[in-house]
């Protein structure tokens, strides 16, 4: 199958600290791909390196085989819609459509006039005195108009109301379906992402700790509880991502390799958010107490 997104020991630092290191993974094309992390986990970093805004510090991305940065022709295929959702705010919907006929070859302005129309967004007001909702959505009609074969979008439902959200996720998916452009989406709503995303990219402290399709991780992971557990490792049981204790009791959240064939084990299958929670919940801070001056 085609790779989208290839990254190859991927790096990027700011002065002496990695803002993301080590960073290998593929993203098949194709998928709609969740990039789920906590704050400073590294995650807007890999976006501006996978649409060129960042040259690396360390190793290699590339978009459809291409290196992104500098290059023109790469950046063609690659729609993006940063954080904040910037769009020239004194601009109405209808003038940016139509710049960005003159600065993309390929645009399909009709796509975004039919979109920003179904929205109801006037076509005549500067986009600064849209709401947030509708300027997410239009940022999103621009950038699918550029009918790109790899969309980034770094957290581009964080402003929006539930309702909003999921219009905005509706919207989305219904155009990369028809198109079947390739998807990889940054935010925090882990909810959200059950629902639309179907292959998972965890990062943390500046690592990548899981990545692959959504199906087969929750299908490998598994919930065991049983007797208070030492250091032995349990057949079945590839990692233990993250373990808690009672006096008498362990409950261990695990990646298996095979079936649990110890019976006092009790495994229960997990959700996607189980296992994006275990995973967010191993790790260390980057800042300490003692920087902060409060007492550990
Ligand atoms: N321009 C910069 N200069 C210095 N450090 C930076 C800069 N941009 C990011 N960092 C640092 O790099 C790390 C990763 O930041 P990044 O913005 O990629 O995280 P993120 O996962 O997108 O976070 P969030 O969820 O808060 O948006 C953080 O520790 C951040 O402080």
């Amino acid at each position: 199958m085609e790779t989208a997104l290839e990254t190859d020991q991927l790096g990027k630092r700011y002065g002496n600290t990695w803002a993301l290191r080590d960073c290998s993974l593929h993203l098949p094309a194709g998928r709609i791909a969740a990039l789920v992390g906590p704050n400073g986990a590294g995650k807007s970093t890999l976006l501006h390196m996978a649409v060129g805004l960042l040259r690396p510090d360390a190793g290699t991305v590339r978009v459809f085989g291409e290196t992104p940065y500098d290059n023109t022709a790469a950046l063609a295929e690659i729609g993006f819609v940063a954080q904040d959702t910037p769009l020239y705010r004194d601009f109405t919907a209808g003038e940016l459509v139509t710049m960005g006929g003159k600065l993309n070859r390929r645009w399909d302005g009709t796509l975004a006039r039919t979109r920003l129309a179904q929205l109801g967004i006037p076509p005549d007001k500067p986009v600064g005195k849209l709401s947030g909702g509708q300027r997410a959505q239009v940022a999103l009609a621009l950038a699918l108009a550029k009918r790109p074969r790899l969309l980034l979008l770094d957290e581009p439902v964080a402003s929006l109301d539930p309702l909003a959200r999921r219009e905005f996720l509706q919207a989305l998916m219904g155009s990369v379906a028809e198109s079947g452009t390739t998807v990889l989406l940054s935010s925090h709503l882990l909810a959200d992402l059950e629902r639309v995303c179907d292959y998972l990219i965890v990062l943390h402290g500046a690592r990548v700790r899981l990545v692959g399709p959504v199906e087969d991780l929750v299908a490998e992971h598994r919930q065991l509880v049983g007797p208070r557990h030492g250091d032995d490792p349990i057949p079945g049981v590839a990692s233990v991502v993250r373990a808690s204790h009672t006096d008498r009791q362990s409950t261990l959240l695990v990646r298996t390799d095979g079936p649990i064939g110890d019976t006092s084990w009790a495994a229960h299958e997990v959700t996607l958010e189980d296992v994006i929670l275990g995973y967010l919940a191993d790790g260390d801070r980057p800042t300490s107490n003692e920087a902060w001056g409060v007492p550990a």
